[in-house]
């Protein structure tokens, strides 16, 4: 099922501590907002500094517990338990993810729900199967030695999560961080705190220890977040959000020595060659810039088109653009609302700046007109520039909304110098046909992933993270364990 209209969920969204959903201790509530309607759906608990304190040591505790004894084989059969209960509670995802985000349900149901059942599985796979290190080191004396590594759990892992894909990107993150043998504390979003404390749940439904997953409400400075990263036993943070709040969580990790793991803003640029297959390029970049309303990490503000192509790539971008529908849930092809009134305003405000510094307006640019139910939702439409400056501000800075400025160019270095010419480094999209360009402008990106002639194709061992501003370290596969472990090694003189 599709279809976009609202099944009931919870209207009380509680901490999960050690096993057991409460309110907060300090009494504080704030509002559960579904950005479709712009209607208070529900009242979160938000956790004062003592209830975070209780979740890292729940979580500290149970690294002491059954959760710390287990062999590999017994905490993979209970994650998988995890991905299997998601997947049976699959509905319930769905209308929570849903009413959160606003988003369209046939996103959530082919794009967010799965991806949180497979960031499980796929985690117990990689710990099930992961090779070791070993050395025969020859010693003075004329002997040997053996070297041998072991890699252990690091301990408590806070993670905080940002409101576009709550669960996806919650899991991604909690999955490595279980399979490793961590306990987590989990901090959602203010805006989205429903997936991450259904988990609980599902936790409980596979009889996973208490305290090994907690979950805490609230905001970023002086409320959860804050509490959480300057919490001295928790033993590293991973995060996923902004640029500028990786660098306040930085700080604080600095205290303890504590290690960092970022997925940052970007600036993504595609790179479209006059031989790439047009309608290939149409359909990934209308995706790449459209879908989730264009809050996606991962998703295109730069669009730099091979001059001969470029009035032809314009007209095809403006009729995908045009065939969204901002608002109208229950049309397939309904585009969501952005995530918060503030959002949408700051999206607004990058609307007006484009208009300010020259931009001619393709298509969209404004707000749509929006009926019934809906009339309050946070909903802008989906908007092309063209005549932009490089350096124009909504060249430059991450806007996260259903908007690109479509560039020219003559010639690959010109082009090459154009996409690299940003603070961020998450990702690019290359379209040719051309098989030796492909590898060649694919190699000179600077960023953590490229993607040739696709986008969003997720290959959960690959290496995932950015460079530059958009993050520290990379996640996916045995890349994971980096971070999610500590490295041991053993000398057994023979
Ligand atoms: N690189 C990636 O993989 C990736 C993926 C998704 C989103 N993002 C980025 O996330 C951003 C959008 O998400 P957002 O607006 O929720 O990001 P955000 O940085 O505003 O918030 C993310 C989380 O951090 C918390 N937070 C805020 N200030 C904090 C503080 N001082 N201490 C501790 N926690 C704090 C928030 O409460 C929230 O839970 C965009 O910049 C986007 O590019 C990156
Ligand atoms: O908005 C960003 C989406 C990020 C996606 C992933 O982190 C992933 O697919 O693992």
């Amino acid at each position: 099922m599709t279809t976009n209209s609202p099944r009931p969920v919870a209207d009380h969204i509680l901490n999960f501590i050690g096993g057991s959903y409460r309110k907060g201790s300090q009494g504080k509530t704030f509002d559960n907002v579904n950005p479709a309607t712009g209607q208070t759906i529900g009242t979160v608990y938000e956790a004062s500094e003592a209830d975070v304190a209780d979740a890292v040591a729940a979580a500290k505790a149970a690294l002491d517990g059954p959760w710390g004894k287990m062999t590999t084989a017994e905490r993979v059969k209970l994650i998988v338990a995890v991905a299997a209960e998601i997947e049976r509670r699959a509905d319930d995802f769905l209308d929570a993810e849903v009413a959160d985000t606003g988003k369209p349900r046939h996103v959530a149901s082919h794009i967010d729900i799965p991806r949180g059942a497979a960031n499980f599985r796929m985690f117990a796979d990689v710990i099930a199967t992961m090779p070791g290190e070993s050395f025969t080191t020859p010693t003075p004396d004329g002997g040997q030695a053996i070297n041998y590594a072991v890699r252990k759990a690091k301990g408590v892992i806070a993670v905080i999560c940002p409101w576009n894909f709550p669960l996806l990107l919650m899991t991604w993150k909690v999955g490595p961080a279980l399979a490793c043998g961590n306990t987590v504390v989990v901090k959602p979003s203010e805006e989205t705190p429903r997936t991450a404390a259904l988990l609980g749940e599902v936790m409980n439904a596979v009889g996973m220890p208490q305290g090994v997953y907690n979950v805490v409400h609230g905001f970023g400075g002086g409320s959860a977040g804050e509490f959480l990263t300057s919490n001295k036993d928790v033993d590293a943070i991973t995060f996923t959000g902004e640029t500028g709040t990786g660098q306040a969580i930085m700080q604080k990790a600095a205290v303890g020595v504590r290690d960092v793991s970022f997925e940052l803003g970007g600036k993504n640029a595609a790179i479209v060659f006059a031989d790439a297959d047009l309608d290939k390029a149409i359909e990934g970049l209308s995706r790449s810039v459209f879908l989730n309303t264009g809050q996606v990490c991962l998703g295109t503000e730069r669009v730099y088109v091979e001059r001969p192509l470029f009035d032809e790539f314009v007209r095809r971008m403006t009729l995908a653009a045009q065939a969204f529908k901002p608002g109208s849930m229950g049309d397939p092809a309904y585009l969501g609302p952005l995530s918060s009134a503030e959002h949408r305003d700051k999206v607004l405000g990058y609307y007006a700046k484009a208009v300010e510094e020259g931009a001619t307006v393709v298509t969209g640019g404004g707000v749509p007109k929006v009926e019934g139910d809906q009339a309050g939702g946070f909903y802008v439409e989906p908007t092309l520039w063209t005549g932009l400056a490089h350096d124009a501000t909504v060249i430059r800075e991450e806007i996260f909304g259903p908007c690109c400025g479509v560039i020219p160019f003559d010639s690959e270095d010109e082009v090459i110098a154009l996409a690299n010419d940003t603070d961020y480094g998450l990702c690019a999209t290359v379209w040719t046909e051309n098989v030796s360009r492909a590898h060649r402008v694919a190699a000179a990106m600077q960023v953590g992933v490229c993607w040739v002639n696709c986008w969003f194709l997720r290959d959960l061992r690959t290496a995932f993270g950015g460079s530059g501003h958009s993050g520290i370290g990379r996640e996916g596969g045995v890349h994971s364990l980096e971070f999610y472990t500590e490295t041991a090694n053993i000398c057994v003189k023979l």
